[in-house]
């Protein structure tokens, strides 16, 4: 007993000692703040994200990005527990952000459907709650509901619905914000209109060969914070096929990196919060999830990044070209 007593203290110590890192945050409108890196968790497997949020957060990380759709939920809930329970962080101290899946767009599934993502992440209320895509899937059934010839049901629920319903969730005190992801300009655009809620946050691919420039400045001339998906360039998502140029790989990333002293990711993760926008990067190896939160140490100068900008060649991952043919696709447009 004693020995596991002295065990606790020394890991607690351990633990505080290499949380050094001071991570800045974005200030949403309504006042609540997000830390500009956080922990992504898709394709995590439930076996491993445990680990990778304890490991998280002993790296100073306060900002976990999860989806009902990941399946991992309740894993991810562990490793909070956990460091909770060890007294290394208390919940007001983590940012977590969960999103409402496509299946579940018809009002009345919205408020259920966040519930049981807290449930699974044994939280009473989240940070951030966002909409995951503009379009729906038919509701109740398979998160991917396909036809007989494998092809996905849509559902034409309007997101502006969907929308009123996660404004009640902030109503009901189950999300502090409210956001969306995989929207288009013209999108927020429309919602903004009747929004009672502003939406706080926008969550979008972005990496360097993805700038997003244009949906950036949009969404910050409006008061709305931008965070990064797949800012590695996904390099284990599903969706990359074979002859897609690989951003870990990029030799002019690689020049950069070998330059100012850093490694590739940790050179576009700074690139991306330079710019005023957060970044969600996966990863389930203790190594890297410390490396990718290490990125207060130095700048890119502005050579360096407009550098980095040339590299843009609007190269989409997760563009989910299943749902093309819904009117509420949001990539048929520009920006
Ligand atoms: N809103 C949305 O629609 C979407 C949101 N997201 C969110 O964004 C998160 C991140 O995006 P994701 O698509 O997962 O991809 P990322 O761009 O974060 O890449 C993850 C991959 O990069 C590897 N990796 C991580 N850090 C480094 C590093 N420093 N050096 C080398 N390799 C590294 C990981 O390996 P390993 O794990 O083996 O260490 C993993 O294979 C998701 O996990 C999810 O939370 C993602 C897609 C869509
Ligand atoms: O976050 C994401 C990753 O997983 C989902 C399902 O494959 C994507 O659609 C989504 O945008």
């Amino acid at each position: 007993m004693q020995w596991r007593t002295e065990r606790i203290i020394f890991s607690q110590l351990f633990q505080s000692s290499m949380v050094s890192v001071h991570v800045p945050s974005l200030t949403f409108s309504n006042g609540y703040k997000m830390p500009v890196i956080g922990l992504g968790t898709w394709k995590s497997k439930p076996g491993d994200v445990q680990r990778a949020v304890v490991d998280a957060i002993d790296a100073g990380y306060r900002h976990l990005d999860c989806a009902y759709m990941y399946g991992n939920e309740s894993e991810v809930g562990e490793g909070v527990k956990l460091k909770v329970q060890e007294g290394v962080v208390q919940r007001e101290d983590l940012f977590i952000t969960s999103k409402l899946w496509n299946t579940f767009h018809r009002p009345d599934l919205v408020v259920s459907a966040c519930k049981k993502s807290l449930s699974l992440l044994g939280l009473e209320y989240v940070d951030l709650y966002l909409m995951h895509w503009p379009f729906a899937f038919k509701e109740d059934g398979d998160l991917i509901p396909t036809d007989a010839d494998g092809n996905i049901v849509l559902s034409d629920v309007d997101y502006l619905a969907t929308w009123r319903e996660m404004e009640t969730c902030v109503h009901l005190g189950l999300t502090h914000s409210i956001g969306l992801s995989n929207f288009n300009s013209q999108q927020i655009e429309r919602l903004l209109v009747s929004a009672e809620v502003k939406p706080a946050n926008l969550q979008i691919e972005c990496n360097p060969y993805l700038t997003q420039k244009k949906l950036i400045n949009f969404c910050q001339s409006r008061g709305i914070e931008v965070t990064a998906y797949s800012p590695m360039g996904s390099p284990d998502s599903p969706y990359l096929k074979a002859g897609m140029p690989r951003l870990l790989e990029d030799p002019g990333l690689h020049q950069v990196a070998h330059r100012v002293g850093k490694s590739v990711g940790q050179v576009v993760l700074r690139y991306l919060v330079q710019q005023g926008i957060s970044a969600v990067p996966k990863s389930v190896t203790k190594s890297r999830i410390q490396e990718n939160i290490n990125i207060f140490d130095f700048e890119l100068s502005d050579a360096d990044t407009s550098y980095i900008d040339s590299f843009n060649q609007n190269l989409r991952i997760c563009h989910r070209d299943h749902a093309r043919g819904h009117k509420f696709y949001p990539f048929n447009v520009e920006f």
